[in-house]
């Protein structure tokens, strides 16, 4: 029988990435995301190569993953790796000019939504044991703060930590846990963090030579399938091309 692992965010992105890199490697994958038409364009593809199981899933619906955890089909059941991908940047003016609004849906999403899946996921990856798998989607903005990035890279380094304290809990489960931080990469992100605005998106990505989707599904596919002893803890990955900036001053 085939590995199995959950996607979330497998609509788009790192996850439709991942989703692709695990059927290369001959998962059966079971694929999560709001957008209905996207999933099943997804699984159109990919089960002729593997099998494939849906469910439409909003993270945030704690209620929602524990129905979709319970009606996993024979064949589905015994996953071995978590991929706790979906999440979103909202509000990319400064802190003092962003919607409430925005700041909870991304706490909704990158926190509660992260924790939701994992607390229903844990039991079933504990029985899976030695070689089962979380990896957490962070970001460098959960360690390198920048203007503009207020309750997002604070959602993000909530992941980081949240990580590693699962890893001190689950430690003896056999259960590793990874959190995969990323720079800039060329996904939708940008286009949901800016509203839909197509030109910011092209701005931001053009130029240079942002990270792919694919890149990130590889080091999630690699990380997972280590030797059941080997726990990554944390990977920080950026393009070449981007690096730090010097402290800002405010000058009269
Ligand atoms: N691109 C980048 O530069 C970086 C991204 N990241 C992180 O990587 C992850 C993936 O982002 P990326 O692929 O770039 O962005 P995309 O916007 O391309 O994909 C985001 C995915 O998250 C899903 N999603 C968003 N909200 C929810 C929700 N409430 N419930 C379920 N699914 C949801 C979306 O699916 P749907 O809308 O169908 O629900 C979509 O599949 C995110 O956690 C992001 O913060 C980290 C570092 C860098
Ligand atoms: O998480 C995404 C990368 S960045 O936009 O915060 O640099």
């Amino acid at each position: 029988m085939s590995d199995i692992v959950l996607i979330t965010g497998a609509t788009s992105g790192f996850g439709r990435a991942a989703a692709r890199r695990f059927a290369e490697a001959g998962w059966s994958l079971i694929l999560t995301g709001r957008r209905a038409e996207r999933l099943e364009d997804l699984e159109k593809e990919l089960s002729d190569k593997v099998p494939v199981h849906t469910a439409v899933l909003d993270v945030r619906d704690a209620e929602a993953i524990k129905g979709v955890v319970a009606a996993l089909p024979e064949g589905f059941r015994a996953v071995k790796a978590l991929i706790n991908n979906a999440g979103l940047a909202l509000a990319p003016e400064p802190a003092q000019k962003a919607d409430l609004d925005d700041w909870h849906t991304m706490i909704d999403t990158n926190i509660t939504g992260l924790v939701n899946v994992t607390h229903a996921l844990l039991p079933t990856l504990i029985e899976t044991g030695a070689g089962a798998s979380i990896v957490n989607l962070g970001s460098v903005a959960g360690q390198w703060p920048y203007p503009g990035s207020h309750v997002y890279g604070a959602s993000k380094a909530f992941v980081q930590q949240f990580t590693y304290n699962l890893r001190c809990d689950l430690q003896g489960t056999g259960v590793r846990v990874t959190d995969i931080a990323p720079g800039m990469a060329e996904t939708e992100f940008t286009l949901v963090r800016t509203g839909g605005d197509q030109a910011a998106s092209d701005k931001l990505y053009g130029d240079t030579t942002p990270l792919e989707a694919e890149d990130i599904a590889e080091l999630i596919c690699y990380t997972v399938s280590l030797p059941a002893h080997v726990n990554i803890n944390r990977l920080e990955v950026m393009p070449t091309r981007q690096a730090w900036s010097a402290f800002a001053v405010d000058r009269d």
